[in-house]
């Protein structure tokens, strides 16, 4: 196969930043993907209908023109976050989902849920409306290592508050582990999860070994082999709970590049094509649309995308900038370690 045609992506976890930043990264998600689930952790947070409203604003502001894009906005909660603004925001449209983070967990966590029985209010008036709680998925109990937080979160979190919240709907973010992928599969239609590019691409070693690369340092951090592959396995399935939310998180090198590294992987310019790469590897490019274009919006109750890109497979290697400019300092784009022959064509 040399070409596939695909209904234009979403992409479901998406950081855009803001000021300089977001006027140099938004044109790289925007550039192939129709729509994004944008997320609100910004300093401060974006916790209010009206500061979605306003961030909203800013973001189509910083939209190039001749260009078109659909931010599908998010409310950061926190142990004060109001049922009453969130169901509002719902009604209007404005906002596709809530997101939760344990406090401490990731980039600009601080604001994020200590308590969790401080926000049970605003969960069952989710799951009456039927809004999703989009979930970082890790505990921080500093006794608990790293590589183990997710599948910890699962048994002491996120079930419980699944039990004890009937019918609310649950987005299980970035998941890294088998065990994410083994719980998500188990449960009803309530519940989806989302899968980025990078960890279908690296394993903890790629971190690590021959030194440290803190372009790949991400959370949740990457895990041992068996769990990527669990990932390429859920993600190439065409089962409609796995979908593709990139968390492309892009920070300036000097802060990746540094004695305390910022978390994050920057996908969005090269995601497309990495993700051909690994569809074809698995011998699942017919489910492809599925997973970046189809699963998604059909979870988030959105019509899929009437647009359609192309991508193209050509002989030599296709070629992506190492870094991109913004007004904050140079971004890495993701170097997946390997020649990708697919780009996007049109
Ligand atoms: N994924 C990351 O490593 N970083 C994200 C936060 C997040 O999604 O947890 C960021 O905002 O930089
Ligand atoms: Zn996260
Ligand atoms: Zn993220």
């Amino acid at each position: 196969m040399t070409q596939i045609t695909l209904r234009r992506p979403d992409d479901m976890h998406l950081h855009l930043r803001d000021g300089a930043m977001l006027k140099a990264v938004l044109p790289e998600t925007a550039r192939h993907f129709a729509r994004a689930i944008i997320m609100p952790n910004l300093v401060p947070p974006v916790v209010t209908a009206r500061d979605a409203a306003a961030y909203r604003e800013r973001i189509l502001a910083a939209l190039p023109e001749g260009m078109a894009f659909e931010p599908l906005m998010t409310l950061y909660l926190t142990e004060a976050t109001d049922p009453a603004d969130v169901a509002v925001a719902h009604a209007s449209g404005l906002v596709k989902a809530v997101k939760l983070y344990p406090a401490g967990a990731t980039t600009n966590s601080a604001s994020g849920v200590r308590d969790f029985d401080k926000v049970r209010g605003v969960l069952e008036t989710m799951a009456e409306i039927g809004l999703p709680l989009c979930v970082h998925g890790e505990v921080t109990d500093s006794a608990i290592d790293i590589f183990d937080r997710e599948a910890v979160f699962i048994d002491r979190v996120l079930d419980p508050i699944r039990r004890a919240t009937p019918g609310l709907r649950v987005v299980m973010e970035h998941i890294t582990t088998k065990d994410g992928v083994d719980y998500a599969s188990a449960q009803g239609d309530d519940l989806a999860a989302t899968i980025t590019t990078h960890h279908l691409i690296i394993n903890r070693n790629h971190i690590l070994a021959g030194g440290i690369k803190p372009h790949y340092y991400c959370l949740p951090v990457a895990k041992r082999e068996e769990h990527r592959l669990a990932l390429r396995a859920a993600a190439t399935s065409g089962a409609a709970r796995f979908f593709l939310g990139t968390d492309s998180a892009p920070h300036p090198d000097a802060l990746k590049e540094h004695a305390c590294g910022c978390a994050g992987c920057f996908t969005a310019t090269n995601t497309m094509a990495l993700l051909a790469h690994v569809f074809e590897e698995e011998g699942a490019m017919d489910r492809l649309e599925t997973f970046t274009s189809l699963s998604g919006a059909a979870f988030y109750g959105l019509p899929a995308n009437e647009d359609r890109i192309t991508l193209e497979k050509t002989d030599r290697p296709a070629s992506f900038p190492a870094k991109i400019d913004t007004g904050a300092g140079t971004v890495t784009v993701f170097d997946p370690g390997f020649p990708v022959h697919w780009s996007v064509s049109c």
